[in-house]
This record gives C-alpha cells, structure tokens and sequence, in this order.
C-alpha cells in the first residue's frame, strides 16, 4: 500500500493548477446515462473516484473514451445494450455510485443500485433520494441488499427534503429532467457543483430555473442531447482550499491557477481572521502567510457557509496556530477521526460530541500517522508539512480517491514530500 513521507519545515512558493471538482464530475459522468448522443466532458480530473466511477458506467454498457492527447476530456456514450445493475464491489468503494439511480430510473424506467452502506465519517442514509424518487412515481423496494427501483416515465412532483442533501438533489434534477411535467425541489443544496451540473443539463436541452437556490424548477422533457460544445467540469473549491490551508499552516505565496474564490467565501474569511493574506481574481487566488496563524472558531454547514470538506484541513491549521479554537461539526456525526492522528503529531484537541476544542501548539513532531478518509488524509498532509522531522502517512488510497497529483503539485511548490510505494 502506498504511503506519503514528508519532511516538514518547507515553506510553499509558487503556482499550483486546480483541477475539476470531484463533486461536480461524479454526478455529471452519471448525466451521460441521460441521452443516447455521446457527452464530452472536459476538465475531468485525474483522481479514484472518477475512474472508480467510469469503471461503474462502462459496467452498465456506457462507452468511454479517454483521448491520450487530453487526459482530462472524457467522451461518454450511452446510446448502446444498457444493464441498469450497479452492483455491491463497486458502490461499497464509491458512495457517489449512487447517482446513476435517478438517471437510469429516468431513462430506462428500471435500475438495481447496491444500497450503500455507513462509511467512516457517518451512516450516510440515502433515504431522500428513494423518497423523491416514489414521489415521482418509482416502485421502489430494498432487497438482498439493493435499491431494486422501477417506474414507467416519472412524473414531475413537488419535493421537500427532510434535510438539504448534495447528492440527493443531483439524484432528483436528473430524474427530473426527463420526467413528465413540473418537479419543483424544495430545500434543494445550493453547492457550486449542483449549479455546474444544472448547467450541464441545461446545454443538454433541460427546462431547469432557480439551481443555486434552495427551489429549483424543473419542467421535464422527452429527450435530452448532447451540449453544443463539451462541459468543463467546474474547478475544485475544496482542492483549492486545501492548497489555501497548506500555505496558511506552513507560511509562504503561491497563487492558484483556475480556482473560484467566490465559491470559498467561508473559507476565506476565516483564513483572513486567522491573519493570512488572500487576494483574488476571476480565477485566481494569492496567499501570503508570513506568521503563525491566529487560531479561529467555526462551524460546518451547507453551502454558502463553511464546507465540512474542509473540516478537516482547517483543523490542521489550527493545531500549530496562536491561540484556542472551537470546530463543530454539525453535517457528519462522525467526522473527527483524524483528531487521533492530529493528537499523535503532537495536536492538543479534546473532542466532546460535534465539537472539538484545539488549543494550539507551536510545533508539531513527525510522526506515522493513518489516513482514515478523504479530508482525513489532506489534514494530515497540511500537518506533515509543518512537523519537525519525519511524518509518514498510511493508507493514502483515500487521498487519492479525491485528490489529483496532490504530493506532485506539493513538491513543485517546494515541499519535501514522496510517495514511498
Ligand atoms: C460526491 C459528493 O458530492 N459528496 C459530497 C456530498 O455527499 P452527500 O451528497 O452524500 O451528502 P449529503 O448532502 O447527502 O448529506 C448531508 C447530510 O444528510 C444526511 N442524509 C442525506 C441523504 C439522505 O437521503 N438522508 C440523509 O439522512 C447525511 O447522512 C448527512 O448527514 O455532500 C457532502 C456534504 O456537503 C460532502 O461532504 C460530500 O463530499
Ligand atoms: C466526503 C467526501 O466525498 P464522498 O461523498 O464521495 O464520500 C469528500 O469529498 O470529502
């Protein structure tokens, strides 16, 4: 298993490229199940997740094509023999599988979709979906451990989500794009990669109002193709933030290449308190941290407010800051396992419920730590960065689910860092 060792005590300068967002590409592959006509996609990043997931669709009888001469243009064709089966070995290494449901069920009036079950960061029901989907007509039943899920064309509905769901609403816009009438979506998730893919669908020939907000308005059509031009695939806010939190923990500049500042508000705004400084363009970010970071308080909660992906990261930030900071997490019910590692690098973090209290320490000390999930991992990156010595990360399979080249975009910036195969 692959592992990263760091040498800590680098600062970072340079420019660093962002890539497609993990979260928008995922549901968007899943867009190709939508038409018969082949969907370019551009901007795909290189990560786990999107081969894990390409792996899934090829499986179910899309064609995909990866040009050599652009790796990050994916072309799709669903216009062949499709087998509507999304099967256990691959939805229990990828949740996001999930999203082929509302499509399939849309396009072909039947799908059998693994039920995913809990993961390290919480139980992750999926409820909503399965809800949304009978309110638009669907039969739906779990057997032998699968959503076995059927319907003739789905009618439009008005649904209202117990709680805001990312993947839930990506679900539903999809299936109701080629319902028949008017789905409204109420208490709908307002993330950037909800938007880009309403986008997308839109350029596909879907009747979608209000994406962005928290109603969205759908009126379904017969038949969606191909966009006129290939979809780019929205930048990575959560990448990007991650490269914000490395430079805040470990002090430099560097300037981020294609990344939407408007779409980290949150994030930045608390970078700015911690006393680092960020400058922005249309698709660019500057950072500057020349001192110790001040610590800060905050709390996780749907977008626009501050992302529980970056919980994480942010946390590591923290730990080798001036000062005591309070973090609640109030998304996941279980997304603190990286505090353990955090603590065996020398963090001082108590942890009460949702909340965890960091008092910062002025130096970290390398150590082998493990990676327990996505965010997990990148936290322990950031705080590897900073640790006299040493650190080595284990089990870095989960950073690479969501992550494109981060150690190779770490050194270029000129951080001591390998992966060690
Ligand atoms: C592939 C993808 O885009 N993943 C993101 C997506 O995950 P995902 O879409 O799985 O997360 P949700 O927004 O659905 O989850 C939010 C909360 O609602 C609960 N819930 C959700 C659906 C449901 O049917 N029932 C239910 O109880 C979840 O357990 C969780 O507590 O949004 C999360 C929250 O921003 C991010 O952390 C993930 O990176
Ligand atoms: C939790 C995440 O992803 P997923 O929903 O794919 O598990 C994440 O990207 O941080």
């Amino acid at each position: 298993m692959d592992k990263l060792l760091i040498r800590g005590g680098r600062r970072l300068q340079g420019e660093v490229s962002i890539s497609g967002a993990k979260n928008a590409a995922l549901p968007e592959l899943c867009a190709a199940l939508l038409c018969a006509e082949p969907l370019t996609l551009d901007n795909v990043p290189r990560l786990q997740d999107v081969a894990t997931m390409l792996a899934l669709l090829r499986r179910i009888g899309v064609q995909v094509e990866r040009a050599e001469d652009q790796p990050a243009r994916v072309c799709l064709a669903a216009g062949g023999a499709i087998d509507p089966v999304a099967p256990y070995e691959l939805v229990k290494t990828m949740r996001a599988s999930i999203l082929v449901l509302g499509p399939l069920l849309a396009r072909f009036g039947r799908a059998t979709v693994s039920l995913p079950g809990g993961c390290a960061i919480g139980s992750r029901p999926v409820d909503q979906h399965i809800k949304g989907l009978r309110a638009m007509g669907a039969t739906i039943a779990v057997e032998h451990g699968n959503i076995v899920a059927s319907a003739g064309r789905l009618r439009g509905a008005r649904i209202t989500t117990d709680m805001i769901t990312v993947t839930g609403t990506e679900n539903l816009l999809m299936a109701a794009a080629l319902a028949e009438g008017e789905t409204v979506l109420e208490n709908a998730a307002q993330e950037p990669e909800v938007t880009d893919l309403a986008e997308l669908l839109i350029a596909m020939g879907a009747k979608i109002e209000g994406h962005g907000t928290g109603r969205i308005r759908i009126q379904g059509v017969e038949r969606l193709h191909a966009p006129a031009v290939p979809h780019r695939i929205v930048p990575d806010r959560i990448e990007a933030g991650t490269f914000l939190c490395a430079v805040a923990a470990a002090g430099g500049e560097v300037v981020l290449r294609d990344a939407r500042a408007r779409h980290l508000d949150a994030v930045i705004a608390k970078l700015r308190e911690a006393g680092v400084t960020v400058e922005a363009g249309e698709d660019w970010i500057r950072v500057r941290a020349d001192a110790r970071p001040k610590a800060v308080s905050f709390r996780t909660s749907e977008y626009p407010a501050f992302p529980t992906d970056m919980q994480a990261q942010f946390m590591a930030v923290n730990c080798i800051a001036d000062g005591a900071a309070k973090v609640s997490e109030t998304i996941f019910e279980n997304r603190f396992m990286h505090v353990n590692e955090l603590v065996r690098l020398g963090a001082q973090i108590q942890v009460d419920g949702h909340t965890a209290m960091i008092q910062g320490a002025p130096r970290l000390s390398g150590a082998t730590v493990m990676a327990t999930d996505l965010r997990a991992s990148a936290s322990l990156v950031i705080a590897g960065l900073v640790a006299d010595g040493a650190t080595t990360v284990e089990r870095i399979y989960h950073l690479d689910r969501g992550y494109d080249c981060m150690e190779a975009k770490l050194r270029a910036l000129g951080a001591d860092i390998e992966r060690v195969r």
